[in-house]
């Protein structure tokens, strides 16, 4: 373990550009993999659940390798072409990682053997296993349906037609992945929207995908197989997740002024910067444009006294990943704040309603935990007191993240039990935040 107080300093200012998005740069390495020819990322988040996702391509063929000027290069395999891996694939600390890659073996002929850590071996994989053994895979796995467990690729899979029964984009990349290699026109019905970079970068590499809108309002989303992937140049946006960080600290820390360049704005991933403007948050948008077939601009965040909101349930597929660092500016905030629909963070790396019900609990926040949700009662701008001993992190990157900003925010700091799992998502956090504090 690697313990570390984070103590109040002053106000933040400053410039600074976080690491690529996760989740484009999960499917940078993936489609990359399955397009024969070299596809080029740059920007690609240096974390270690992408570097899982770059281990388990290389060792299902494709060559995956970072240049000097920090340029990936991906040579991939083809569609169908997947090699059997030798050993277990390990998917560390990541969940996306997993799910994604379930969908591809699926449709291959072969089999791959998942292992993960402590965490991901508590997380739900019925979701991804239920519409894959419809399209013919089979599982080896225990009746939890968690990891470690094996996957038997169908060849060839059948093409299904799925709702989606949780909102998940995992669920969802999951079967449209395996359908790349699925003859015929694979469907997911998605009834309430989750990130679309998947669909954007299908298309983006030449597979025939459609999205129209039924009449109840959901989402169809087709793709053809078996598809045939060109490879792609692709510049990955900044990550917002990991943007919400510094946002949350520049609003709360008084003084605060921190210019945050190059995030990814896709509407279906910008829930919290709409959220925090919703509650009086400055957070001003500059040179709007786009990167990578997505929208970008420079956030201009400054300190602002934040009023408590009712967060309206429908945006939670778009910040699902943000609510421990908005639960940190509604413990800041003037009144009562309250959250619901939020059962999907239960299933996270932790369970991200009670770990952080008991982690700002500890720092002196008044928060009651409900069955969906957390409801936060503000200090109306007033630091929290602090811990005295270690809060528990349990493996989740967001969680230490989101106490460290609570930390800035709190007269004698808040004690993280381990920084570790921080390097899944964004390594140079703590580097970042003593540049913006100096
Ligand atoms: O598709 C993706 O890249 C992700 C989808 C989300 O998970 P769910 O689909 O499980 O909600 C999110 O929490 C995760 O960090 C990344
Ligand atoms: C939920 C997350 O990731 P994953 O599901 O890929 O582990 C996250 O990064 O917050």
């Amino acid at each position: 373990m690697r313990p570390r107080r984070f103590l109040p300093g002053g106000p933040l200012k400053g410039r600074i550009r976080v690491p690529g998005d996760k989740s484009i740069s999960h499917r940078s390495i993936m489609l990359g993999a399955l397009a024969v020819g070299e596809t080029r990322v740059t920007g690609l988040l240096e974390g270690e659940d992408v570097l899982a996702t770059a281990a388990a391509m290389r060792a299902m063929g494709a060559s995956v390798e970072r240049m000097d000027s920090g340029e990936w290069i991906v040579n991939g395999v083809g569609v169908g072409a997947l090699l059997q891996p030798e050993g277990a694939l390990d998917m560390g600390n990541s969940g996306t990682s997993t799910r994604l890659l379930m969908g591809l073996v699926s449709s291959h002929p072969i089999n791959a053997t998942f292992v993960g850590d402590a965490s991901l071996s508590k997380r739900p994989m019925g979701r991804v296993i239920d519409p894959l053994s419809s399209m013919g895979a089979s599982f080896d796995v225990s009746d939890g349906g968690r990891l470690p467990l094996i996957v038997r690729g169908a060849s060839p899979a059948v093409p299904i037609a799925y709702r989606l029964p949780v909102a998940s984009a995992q669920v969802k990349s999951a079967i449209l992945l395996a359908g790349l290699n699925t003859p015929g026109i694979t469907r997911v019905i998605e009834p309430v929207p989750t990130r679309d970079h998947s669909e954007r970068m299908l298309r983006g590499f030449g597979a025939e995908l459609t999205v129209e809108t039924d009449e109840d309002g959901a989402r169809v989303i087709s793709i053809r197989g078996e598809a045939e992937l060109r490879p792609q140049t692709i510049e990955v946006p900044g990550d917002p997740s990991s943007a919400a960080f510094f946002i949350v600290a520049a609003l709360l820390v008084p003084g605060s002024e921190v210019l945050i360049e190059n995030v990814g704005l896709n509407p279906t991933r910008a829930g919290i910067v709409q959220v925090l403007r919703q509650m009086g948050g400055s957070i001003e948008e500059i040179s709007p444009r786009e990167v990578g077939g997505e929208p970008v601009a420079d956030l201009l965040v400054r300190h602002s006294m934040l009023q408590a909101i009712d967060i309206d349930p429908a945006v939670v597929p778009s910040m699902v990943d943000e609510f421990p660092a908005l639960f940190v500016a509604a413990a800041l905030a003037e009144g009562v704040t309250t959250t619901t629909g939020l059962e999907e963070l239960r299933v996270k790396e932790s369970d991200r309603i009670s770990v952080m019900a008991t982690a700002l609990s500890a720092a002196g926040a008044k928060v009651r935990e409900t069955e969906d949700g957390l409801v936060v009662t503000g200090t109306g701008g007033e630091p929290l007191p602090g811990t005295s001993g270690p809060v528990a992190t349990h493996l989740d990157h967001r969680i230490a993240m989101s106490m460290a900003i609570a930390g800035l925010a709190s007269r004698s700091g808040v004690e993280v039990d381990d920084t570790r799992p921080i390097a899944t998502s964004f390594p140079p956090f703590e580097a970042m935040l003593e540049g913006l504090s100096a």
